[in-house]
């Protein structure tokens, strides 16, 4: 949540910006934030970059940077209104200079100007004083719009195409100007914004007697918020009293853009703009300073995904994932790719999918994409990523976790691809759970499914189950999977979807005992029945609020099937049965999935464990079963249908 701004109203002088106050809570948000203090969060994207320099008429080099850039990176990216001063901001020129150089009156005003943007005086006694050099007429007015202050001509690089990307996702946009709503209107209309979203002074003009037209300036409006110090949050307030925006960011050059930002009921982040002057004042007070509209533009909306984990799943999926990002302006084209380190033929594997994008050990034959960028640091890879996909073996899961505790970025939203649970003493974990709280993220969902990965990487028609509890979130990671042949369904519950998909894999290993037996087609169709519903039993008995209808969904009953008939659980246990259960399940697995882990024969232990804590065997027979035959090898293969007969003693 958000703190109260500590600061009042700040007093003419510009001491008082140096003294800003840090604010403990660097990542907080919300309604009514105050400005964050430094950031002790360090990265390359939130350090300050050099930036492309200065344009128009700036005279300095200007570094990005600010005093809390990965928060007002945030804001930005969440903001429901954007305020951007309109000279030298909006604009490649001050309007009043532009007039005075129309006027041949521009070193005088342009001093008067100098000292009202860097706070060396109040902005109402310049304003007053450029008025007094300037007083234009009506017609010097119309003459000069019409000429050298065309607002097209006048317009930054970039700000068009900004201000459309903010307004296609529903951002209201506002211009604040300290200058005349005559200069600002064509601006608005330049950038497609109404009239009513403009709040400038204004001019007032004698009127002739005879014609009844408007003639010789005649003072200003002195009842407009924005002729005055303190003006621009004054405005900002009063767009928070007749609209239920919770973020609000001020964009500009100016101390008085600045300001915009410093007291309570103002903008909550300030990005200081220094395209056309940057003022070191403002360069210093800056949550974020920018030097052009293109960064801004780059971070709106922008979210950054890193892969974690590339075995066969992880591969195929990040082949869907590199596909919309890299054509989804919603997305950062580049995807990142933890690999566990490991030499293959010779190389370390990181490196040969660097270079080819295709995993040859876990995935031959994926191609993944250009833009997906393999590390084998667990911590690069999530460093800049607020998508975080987690896809590695169950039994790495913890472990992984605890390594990238402090790692990821709080405002990051998670998704589990992983398919098992974690056991502890007080009982079984989910690891989209453990996620969330070990690695700190703002949410954690499941991506389940029948998605045996091979299939999915040769683009067959598949379908995938989103389990959520923020809706919001389950969109984008739809966005990042969906694809015409992967088509994903959104259900809201985590828990059903990912103990669905845990499960799956120990009644997978039954239906590959029987393969293995040579059993035929109702065999198995008994098994996956018996499985559904110990599935579903155990399930709900972990989660009570467990939903019958996700069992429905392809994390259910459809997984089940695929998994069943195609899976590598069912394939290891097949082998298995027909060498009469002679080696252990881990070691035919080795043998058969050159380096891919099974997960069945695990979960059905950590099952199990559960079952005898609680005294449950007997509630549930095939679960029970797969243990004592695939795990314990306590009983012999062909035991695996003993199930039916506990059913027919009304076990
Ligand atoms: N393969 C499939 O068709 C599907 C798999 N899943 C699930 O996805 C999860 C990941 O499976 P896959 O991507 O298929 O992997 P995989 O089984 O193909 O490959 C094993 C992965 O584990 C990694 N690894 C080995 N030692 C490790 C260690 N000490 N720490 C961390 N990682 C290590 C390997 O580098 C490799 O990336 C599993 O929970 C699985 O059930 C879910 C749907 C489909
Ligand atoms: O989860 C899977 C399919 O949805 C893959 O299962 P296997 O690990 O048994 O291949």
């Amino acid at each position: 949540m958000m703190v109260a701004k500590a600061r009042a109203a700040p007093p003419r002088s510009v001491k008082w910006r140096r003294t800003r106050r840090s604010t403990p809570n660097k990542w907080s948000r919300g309604h009514g934030a105050a400005r964050a203090g430094r950031s002790a969060r360090s990265s390359s994207r939130f350090a300050p970059t050099k930036a492309a320099g200065s344009k128009g008429n700036a005279s300095t080099s200007v570094e990005d940077g600010g005093v809390n850039v990965p928060l007002a990176m945030e804001l930005w990216k969440r903001a429901n209104a954007v305020c951007f001063d309109v000279d030298c901001t909006v604009c490649k020129d001050d309007s009043l200079d532009a007039l005075a150089g129309f006027l041949g009156k521009k070193n005088e005003v342009e001093a008067w100007t100098t000292r009202a943007m860097d706070g060396s005086v109040g902005l109402e006694r310049s304003l007053e004083e450029r008025m007094k050099i300037l007083s234009p007429s009506f017609d010097e007015v119309e003459r000069y719009l019409a000429t050298g202050g065309r607002a097209e001509q006048r317009l930054n690089p970039g700000i068009v195409d900004l201000v459309g990307a903010l307004r296609d996702r529903g951002v209201a946009v506002y211009l604040i100007s300290g200058g005349f709503r005559e200069m600002a209107l064509p601006v608005a209309k330049a950038l497609g914004l109404p009239p009513e979203n403009v709040y400038a002074n204004r001019m007032h003009f004698s009127v002739c007697d005879e014609t009844g037209l408007p003639r010789n300036f005649a003072g200003f409006d002195r009842t407009e918020p924005t002729c005055r110090q303190g003006g621009k949050p004054e405005v900002i307030r009063d767009l928070r009293l007749r609209h239920p925006y919770e973020t609000i960011v001020m964009v500009g050059d100016g101390i008085t853009d600045l300001e915009a930002a410093e007291v309570e009921g103002g903008a909550d982040a300030f990005i200081g703009y220094g395209g056309t002057v940057a003022r070191p004042e403002v360069m210093k007070g800056a949550d974020w300073f920018v030097s052009d509209f293109f960064s801004l533009r780059a971070e709106l909306r922008r979210y950054k995904v890193a892969f974690l984990g590339s075995g066969a799943w992880a591969c195929a999926a990040a082949k869907l994932a590199c596909e919309n990002a890299s054509g989804d302006d919603l997305f950062d084209p580049e995807v990142s790719m933890w690999v566990h380190e490991e030499v293959h033929e010779g190389r370390p594997l990181h490196e040969t999918i660097n270079e080819t994008h295709e995993n040859p050990k876990y995935a031959k034959g994926c191609f993944m994409g250009e833009n997906l960028e393999a590390s084998s640091s667990a911590e690069d890879a999530v460093r800049e990523a607020n998508l975080v996909v987690f896809c590695v073996p169950h039994e790495f899961a913890h472990g992984l976790c605890v390594q990238l505790q402090g790692r990821v970025r709080p405002d990051a939203i998670a998704i589990s691809l992983t398919k098992g649970m974690r056991i502890r003493p007080e009982g079984p974990q989910l690891i989209s759970e453990m996620i969330r709280k070990k690695l700190g993220v703002a949410d954690a969902g499941v991506l389940m499914g029948a998605n045996i990965a091979g299939e999915i990487a040769q683009g067959q028609l598949s379908e995938g189950t989103i389990g959520y509890r923020i809706l919001e979130n389950a969109k984008v990671f739809e966005r990042l999977f969906q694809t015409p042949s992967f088509i994903v369904t959104l259900v809201q519950d985590v828990e059903g979807a990912e103990m669905s998909g845990t499960l799956k894999n120990v009644v997978a290993i039954a239906a590959g005992l029987s393969d293995g037996l040579g059993y035929g087609s109702n065999t198995k169709a008994a098994i996956l029945r018996q499985g559904l519903s110990e599935m579903r039993s155990f399930a709900k008995k972990m989660f009570p609020t467990v939903r019958d209808e996700t069992f429905l969904e392809s994390c259910g009953v459809a997984d089940l099937v695929a998994s069943c008939y195609g899976g590598r659980n069912r394939r290891v246990a097949e082998a298995f049965a027909r060498e009469g259960g002679q080696r252990a399940m881990e070691e035919v697995a080795e043998d058969l999935l050159g380096g891919q882990k099974l997960q069945g024969a695990l979960t059905a232990g950590e099952v199990h464990s559960v079952l005898r804590q609680n005294g449950w065997e007997d509630e549930f027979p095939l679960f029970d079963t797969v243990y004592r035959i695939a795990v314990t090898r306590e009983i012999p293969v062909d035991a695996v249908t003993g199930f039916m007969s506990s059913r027919q003693s009304g076990r």
